[in-house]
């Protein structure tokens, strides 16, 4: 998807506001154009003392262009604002949507930080698009138009001197500004986001670096990256000093131009005495509007580099396929069968071969297996995060692949090693599960969970904060609170990835003692490196080995 057509799609619902206000932009720089040359006519006309009576007119407009200028003004930035901040939202919505889809096979060639900074940075670089840029330059082109045609009615050649500054100013200055920073305007927004991936880099891996004596490499390559931006920004900043500068010039020339132009007609009689000032004075004015084109065309040129980015994202391909017609997903209870499945990352390199499972109401299977030999890669194509490259997987009988992967998700639950923890309280943190949960069923998932009494003998109970990452809880507790998480959301099949790692062997074998138990009727995958304590399952499938049954 290019760019443009993202950009499109978010701001269409907004085309309204922003029409209104670039009306309102027009309207208010045309009071500022109709202020001045109604006060040069004014002070002219005025000079020669006729009866006041006949400068009423001019001083009641000059009163309204003044008073209306400003709110005009005011309305302007009120409606564009809300307008262009209706499309960050819309394009943020988009873009979360989008990550959604992607999470987690699509989103591997992307850095954490950098995402992060595409989500937050390149979107913000919209409503610079919009009201730095479009709205500019959409006011300066009605406005600049109308004020040659009344200049050229009045001096014709005045007229084509402020039409030549005009588009020197607004055309031909950006252009120039342009190719002298595109490149630097361009490469803002990669370089924040790489400047972003080092620091958290650092910051996270700070401890090892420390550790290592490897810091002040990491710092030396930040410094690097920071310099190139600052390079970047510099080479932009004198340029944009310069078309500032020679737009100032080309202003005073076009008064001086004018003001020549204006004396000659006045000498041939062509042009009233009285309204010299108007010509000369009114592309001050005009100017003034087109003041800020030139940093408008910088900012494009930022603007469109964070939206490219932004279409990157959108425009990466789906890991997996969503059915074109798909089939309803059938009623409870569900069996989860999967057959001689094969699964690959990266195309045509399998990691795991000929898989076959079956997980039924109330069976417990562990999938064991030396690290790398594939127990996640399982995993994601039962939630239908990867697709089997050979085999099948269907639910009920339905192959997975016509069912959507979200109704998947609705029936199979996921829990991953390191089941995200919001900095919340316990009970936000439950109710990710299910939001509309009532207390007696988030305190049922905490008992079930093996993790009641410990909240119940808190001083804040289920309002007790869980810290970042849930730091403020232990492993065992921190993992204990993920499952009461995963029971309340009531999957009907539970796939259990290493819920057990880094504790000790006492906590391992009763979390997973008490897991299974709390599963009760639900189809139970666990994945596990751990071979002892695995007495309470009904098979055990070893990667790449032969099905163990274990009880029947
Ligand atoms: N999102 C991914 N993108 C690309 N390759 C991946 C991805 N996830 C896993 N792999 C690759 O698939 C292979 C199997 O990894 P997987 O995580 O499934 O193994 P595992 O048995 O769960 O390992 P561990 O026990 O260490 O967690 C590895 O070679 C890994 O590099």
């Amino acid at each position: 998807m290019s760019w443009w057509r993202l950009l499109g799609a978010v701001a269409r619902p907004a085309a309204g506001r922003l029409t209104v206000a670039v009306l309102a932009g027009v309207a208010a720089a045309g009071a500022g154009v109709g202020l001045m040359a109604t006060a040069a006519w004014l002070i002219s006309r005025a000079a020669l003392h006729p009866p006041v009576l006949h400068l009423m007119v001019a001083i009641v407009a000059v009163r309204a262009f003044g008073i209306s200028r400003g709110v005009l003004r005011y309305a302007e930035r009120l409606i564009g604002h809300d307008a262009a901040l209706r499309v960050l939202g819309a394009l943020r919505v988009r873009l979360y949507t989008r990550l959604e889809r992607l999470a987690p096979a699509g989103l591997a060639e992307y850095r954490r930080a950098d995402l992060v900074q595409r989500m937050v940075g390149d979107v913000d670089a919209v409503l610079d698009l919009l009201t730095r840029v479009v709205l500019p330059y959409a006011v300066a082109a009605v406005v600049g138009a109308g004020s040659v045609g009344l200049v050229g009615f009045l001096c014709p050649p005045a007229g084509v001197v402020l039409a030549l500054g005009l588009l020197g100013v607004g055309l031909l200055v950006p252009l120039l500004q342009a190719a002298t920073a595109r490149r630097a305007d361009g490469r803002f927004a990669p370089l924040r986001g790489e400047l972003a991936t080092d620091a958290v880099d650092l910051l996270h891996g700070l401890p090892d670096l420390v550790a290592y004596g490897a810091a002040d490499a990491q710092l030396a390559r930040l410094a690097a990256t920071d310099a190139r931006l600052r390079a970047a920004q510099r080479r932009s900043s004198a340029s944009t000093g310069t078309s500032a500068a020679v737009s100032a010039l080309a202003t005073g020339l076009c008064v001086v131009a004018g003001l020549a132009a204006g004396a000659v007609a006045v000498r041939a009689g062509t042009l009233p005495g009285e309204l010299l000032a108007v010509v000369v004075l009114t592309p001050l004015a005009v100017f003034e509007a087109a003041a800020g084109l030139p940093a408008a065309a910088q900012r494009y040129a930022a603007a469109r580099g964070s939206l490219r980015r932004l279409a990157d994202v959108c425009a990466a391909p789906d890991p997996v396929a969503e059915p074109d017609q798909p089939a309803e997903v059938p009623a409870g209870p569900h069996t989860l069968r999967v057959s001689g499945v094969s699964a690959a990352w990266v195309p045509g390199r399998p990691v795991v071969h000929g898989v076959d499972l079956e997980l039924s109401p109330g069976r417990r299977v562990a999938l064991v297996g030396a690290s790398g030999s594939g127990k996640s890669t399982v995993a994601a194509l039962l939630v239908r995060w990867l697709d089997p490259c050979a085999g099948r997987i269907t639910l009920d009988g339905v192959d997975l692949r016509r069912i959507p992967g979200d109704q998947v998700r609705r029936v199979v639950g996921y829990l991953p090693e390191d089941a995200y923890l919001f900095d919340t309280t316990i009970e936000e943190n439950l109710r990710i599960g299910r939001r509309d949960a009532t207390v007696a069923q988030l305190r049922a998932a905490l008992a079930d969970a093996r993790l009641l009494d410990w909240v119940d003998g808190l001083p804040l109970g289920l309002d007790t904060p869980v810290g970042e990452h849930g730091m403020a809880l232990s492993g065992g507790q921190r993992r204990r609170l993920a499952l009461a998480r995963a029971l309340l959301a009531d999957f009907s099949i539970l796939v259990l990835d290493e819920p057990t790692e880094h504790l000790d062997e006492a906590t391992a074998a009763a979390l997973t003692r008490d897991l299974l138990a709390a599963a009760r009727d639900r189809a139970v995958l666990l994945i596990t490196h751990r071979t002892d304590g695995l007495s309470d399952v009904d098979e055990v499938i070893r990667l790449g080995a032969v099905p163990t049954p274990v009880a029947a």
